[in-house]
């Protein structure tokens, strides 16, 4: 399994966001050496499939990042279909349940030591509390994001992803044993786009991040390189 960041640019995760593999390739060139993982998300993979993976993999260990969200069965499966193509981190959606995380888990045990990181997302960190109320939540998201990180953590996640408005919640309530990784990051001045719990890279990180998730900031940057550079020089050991 991946180690945790020991600190600076291993704890940026740039998201390659882009339907295009050539510019996916081109990103994980220029970005590889400038952070730690890089991120493989829906859009790439829906786009490109496993040879995106292969392609990114080639430059930096790669977060796979799909958010599985079905029955335990299905999970499995899917999670058993992604193995070959080892990724260092997988998502799946910790709304699916405790059976749904379990059976994941087992399924990545199949890669022995080597396995992903197996990582539970709580609340979407686009969703504000109007947005988690609309489907039926009434409690804060800082109490979904909790029950949902305790219940997913119990039945075998490795880590979870949640804003960097939860980061020190979790690590106060959890410890320091489920690796967090934290998208919603804007450096100061950036536009949140659809983010509604965010916070800076140096801001995540003092609350608990392990790492850091950062996407249009830096690939629609005119130089995506000097973007991701200038965001690790500000995170701290
Ligand atoms: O709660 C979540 C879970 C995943 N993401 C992903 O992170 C990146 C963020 O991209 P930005 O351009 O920095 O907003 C993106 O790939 C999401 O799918 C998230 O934002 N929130």
């Amino acid at each position: 399994m991946i180690a945790r960041p020991a600190g600076g640019a291993a704890r940026l995760i740039p998201a390659i966001d882009t339907g295009d593999l050539a510019r996916a390739e081109a990103l994980a060139a220029a970005l590889a050496g400038r952070c730690g993982v890089l991120k493989v998300g829906l859009e790439l993979f829906c786009a490109a499939g496993a040879p995106a993976v292969a392609a990114v993999t080639r430059h930096a260990p790669v977060f796979l990042d799909l958010k599985l969200h079905d029955i335990p069965n299905t999970v499995a499966g899917a999670l058993r279909s992604l193995l070959p193509l080892r990724p260092a981190m997988v998502t799946l959606h910790a709304g699916g349940g405790p059976a749904m995380v379990a059976a994941a888990r087992d399924a990545a045990e199949r890669a022995g030591a080597d396995r992903p990181l197996l990582l539970a997302v709580t609340v979407l960190t686009s969703m504000d509390a109007a947005a988690l109320a609309a489907t039926g939540v009434a409690d804060s998201p800082a109490a979904q994001v909790l029950r949902l990180a305790r219940m997913a953590v119990a039945a075998g996640a490795d880590g979870l992803v949640c804003s960097p408005q939860e980061a020190a919640l979790l690590r106060a309530e959890l410890g320091p044993g489920p690796a967090l990784v934290v998208p919603g990051v804007r450096p100061a001045g950036s536009a949140a786009g659809d983010q509604a719990r965010t916070a800076t890279p140096a801001e995540a990180v003092a609350a608990g991040a392990d790492w850091i998730v950062v996407g249009r900031p830096i690939t629609g940057a005119a130089d995506p390189a000097a973007a991701a550079a200038s965001i690790a020089a500000t995170l701290p050991g």
